[in-house]
């Protein structure tokens, strides 16, 4: 770590901190003298702000000389300067530096969890793995049965609990009680039981949790900012307990994974996300901040739900939609800088587009939909034709789908093409069709579609439907991104599977009741020469005594590795560049034994190590291309990226 520019935020070693080495007697409850850097009014006393936050979040906060913590405050008017300093959201961030003595500031204040608190505090609660010592030097002694156990078995413990439950969603809600009550150990079971919990937390069952999120909503996580915010974006950021975000997470929830418009709920989508931030990427939790966006929502089920959590109106659009969104952004780069990571998710087509290339020019923001899921893909293909042989350029490509991850992953597909074979960009889209709910994307229908399909309207007849296009297009690699069960039918399959003696098939979209076909089904259709892989997971396929082993192209396997890269090199602007990069440093990473089980993407049980691999290359690109701003460049990305990664071990208190 000490050689590694990573910003973990370095706060002093606590155990020099001679206040903590106050009798325990002392410090329940506690307060830390405060001073407050260059603000006049130092004698203002500091209130208890948030719940015992860990020291390791506080990481502005510094030792003075004589030891004390010097907590750095909070404004609660807007900062005095109209150039607010952007610094990477660790110095002045709140403009409380250059507060004078008139001005109102937020009262912060840190204290020692202890006791009964202790317990209920999920940053530092170890549950029974307190040790005897610990339980009397912080007041637990009888809130607990008298065994001590350890993390270890309390995994074991809690998996064994976890895999009781018949209901998929039985055990979301299990997980997320776990992640409010015990974050270490949240991480520690998702870390090491990453194949077996990823479909819980994440595609499927989130999906089913958001649609039913009204009725499973326990205790809020993350931030809502609905229209009821409108002028107030800026103080509701101040509102998070955490100062030091390195990555956000941010939905409208207009659509959600292939399932439409689920509103305010769609914030299981940022929370499932950042999870996996931290498990498969090593960033912090306390570095992660889930956002939703509420205008509103125009599904009827949920604004007649007496359940829904959102706001009950129909969905603001036009110039109401972009003043908030543009409120929001504008108040993220003042308060945390212009480091910190925006992810896009799960925006509908019309909004997606846009806001990333408003966005992609002043801010630091990635769509997964539309980035992620191309750089995936791309991956996937590249670590195919390894063992296929031959090149992208040789491939002839169709989607059934031509929103943001069919036109994101065309494009990324066309972009290395045309690296590759140095051909213009044009060129190199020609061999990549596209097909929406209208029929072949041709040039006769040009005038009438979306910016986002005019590159993709070559020559040709129309066609209607899809087995149509199959037939007249021969491709060799058929991408299902329609958000659409069931569309790729047997005639679909068994037409491929004429065309080409190893078709490629995706299934992409998500959660599995949206898979355009199961992994059976192209296995049988295709009497078991499909390379095939999904967005979501499906359990592996026995045919003609064969064991097939679906991948899961999901761009779960990128944003964790790629946000990592972009945070550990200080990078300000994501460039094309880098979504090549990390599709490259992927697809090295499936090997033979991999291929030959059918899958076309190394298994996820390995993902903190590829996810640095993607890091060191996506920081490595930013630092060539003079975008990333932590200097000097660390000599050995990976290393770095890998020490730097979150453990959730739990530590252990004085
Ligand atoms: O969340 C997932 O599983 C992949 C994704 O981004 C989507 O389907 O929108
Ligand atoms: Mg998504």
């Amino acid at each position: 770590m000490a050689s590694c520019p990573i910003d973990h935020h370095s706060f002093p070693d606590p155990t020099k901190l001679n206040l903590l080495q106050r009798p325990a007697s002392d410090m329940f409850p506690f307060r830390l003298p405060v001073v407050f850097p260059r603000v006049a009014a130092a004698h203002h006393l500091l209130s208890l702000r948030t719940t015992s936050r860990p020291l390791s979040s506080l990481g502005s906060n510094r030792l003075d000389p004589n030891g004390s913590v010097l907590i750095e405050t909070t404004t609660t008017t807007t900062p005095p300067s109209p150039t607010p300093d952007v610094t990477g959201g660790v110095q002045d961030i709140y403009g409380e530096d250059a507060a004078t003595e008139d001005m109102p500031i937020t009262p912060w204040s840190l204290s020692v969890a202890s006791g009964y608190t202790l317990l209920r505090d999920p940053h530092h609660n170890k549950g029974l793995a307190f040790s005897q010592r610990e339980r009397d030097a912080h007041y637990l002694r009888g809130l607990l049965p008298p065994t001590v156990i350890s993390q270890d078995l309390q995994v074991k413990k809690m998996m064994h609990t976890l895999r009781h439950y018949q209901v998929p969603l039985q055990r979301y809600m299990a997980m997320m009680d776990l992640q409010e009550t015990n974050e270490r150990l949240f991480y520690k079971l998702l870390i090491e039981h990453v194949e077996e919990l990823l479909p819980v937390v994440y595609t499927p069952t989130v999906g089913e949790a958001c649609q039913k999120y009204g009725s499973i909503f326990l205790r809020p996580q993350g931030l809502f900012i609905s229209l009821k915010e409108k002028g107030k974006i800026l103080e509701v950021l101040r509102n998070w307990p955490e100062k030091n975000i390195q990555v956000i997470v941010v939905t409208d929830g207009e659509r959600i994974l292939g399932l439409g418009d689920l509103g305010c709920q769609g914030m299981g989508i940022p929370v499932g996300k950042l999870s996996l931030y931290t498990a498969l990427g090593g960033v912090r939790p306390s570095a992660c901040l889930p956002v939703t966006i509420d205008v509103g929502t125009n599904n009827e089920k949920l604004l007649n739900d007496e359940f829904y959590i959102g706001l009950r109106q129909r969905r603001a659009t036009g110039e109401e939609y972009a003043e908030l969104m543009h409120e929001f952004m504008t108040a993220v780069k003042q308060n945390y800088g212009e480091k910190v990571v925006i992810q896009f998710e799960d925006f509908a087509n019309h909004n997606a587009f846009d806001l990333l290339a408003k966005y992609g020019t002043t801010h630091l923001v990635f769509n997964d939909d539309i980035q992620g899921t191309a750089s995936v893909v791309l991956a996937g293909l590249i670590g195919a034709l390894r063992f296929v042989g031959g090149s992208l350029a040789n491939h002839r490509f169709l989607f059934l789908g031509a929103g943001e991850a069919g036109t994101g992953i065309a494009e990324l597909i066309a972009l290395e093409i045309s690296k590759k074979c140095q051909i213009p960009l044009e060129e190199a889209r020609k061999n990549i069709w596209l097909v929406d709910s209208k029929g072949l994307i041709v040039s006769s229908r040009k005038e009438s579609i979306q910016h986002f399909k005019k590159p993709w309207a070559h020559d040709h007849k129309p066609i209607k439907e899809l087995v149509d296009a199959v037939k007249a297009i021969k491709p060799t690699v058929l991408i299902g991104t329609s958000g659409v069960g069931q569309t790729f039918t047997q005639e679909v399959v068994e037409t491929m599977a004429e065309l080409n003696e190893k078709p490629i098939i995706l299934s992409l979209s998500n959660p599995t009741s949206q898979s355009e076909c199961t992994a059976e089904q192209a296995y049988t259709w295709s009497k078991g020469r499909v390379i095939f892989a999904s967005g979501s997971p499906f359990p592996p396929v026995e045919y003609e005594g064969r064991t097939f082993v679906p991948g899961q192209a999901n761009n779960a396997y990128i944003f964790p590795g790629f946000g990592l890269g972009l945070i550990m090199s200080g990078t300000i602007r994501v460039h094309d560049d880098m979504l090549l990069a990390a599709s490259e440093a992927l697809a090295e990473q499936l090997m033979e034994e991999h291929y030959e089980k059918g899958m076309i993407f190394p298994p996820f049980r390995n993902i903190r190590k590829i996810s640095a691999r993607i890091a060191a290359r996506v920081a490595a690109k930013a630092y060539e291309l003079g975008l990333a701003t932590r200097l000097p460049q660390p000599k050995e990305l990976e290393k770095c990226a890998e020490s730097s990664m979150y453990s959730p071990s739990y530590h252990s208190y004085r």
